[in-house]
């Protein structure tokens, strides 16, 4: 699977970690940095991973920063982006399921790199259950109209 990934100063050597960890399973990473410890703002990579996903460069995107929140909200306001933050793999499985979420995001300051791997883990390996869900899914999507 061809996976756009982003990140702030906050989150580089986590993105590294779970960038490697992808790749050793045969996805292609799409790497839209930051990749230096120099204080930059998590906005514009939000943004990047987002548009890449809506372009379809990307099949889904994965987005870090300290919490995992400002970075997705960034990511939320490009039309046909749904972000989802998750600290545990339960609602990364879920968000899938029900909210066919197309990127997933955590944060460096909350969760370690075990936790991430099983975050990202759960989240890839679940499919979207769609019925009742697309009704909703179409609800948030003319709320972007
Ligand atoms: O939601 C925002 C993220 O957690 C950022 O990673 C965080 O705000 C960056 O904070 P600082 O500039 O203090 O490293």
């Amino acid at each position: 699977m061809k996976i756009a990934i982003g990140n702030d100063h906050a989150a580089v050597e986590l993105k590294n970690e779970i960038k490697a960890y992808l790749e050793g399973k045969g996805h292609e990473l799409i790497d839209f940095g930051t990749n230096t410890n120099e204080s930059c703002d998590y906005p514009n990579f939000g943004e990047a991973v987002g548009k890449a996903v809506v372009n379809n460069e990307a099949e889904c995107g994965v987005l870090i920063c300290g919490t995992g929140i400002g970075i997705s909200i960034a990511a939320n306001k490009v039309k046909g982006v749904r972000a989802a933050v998750c600290s545990e793999p339960v609602s990364a499985r879920l968000t899938k399921e029900h909210n066919n979420a197309n990127v997933i995001a955590f944060g460096a300051r909350i969760v370690g790199v075990e936790v991430a791997k099983a975050i990202v883990d759960a989240y890839l390996d679940a499919e979207y259950e769609g019925e009742r869900h697309q009704r909703r899914v179409d609800m948030i999507s003319a709320i972007e109209m």
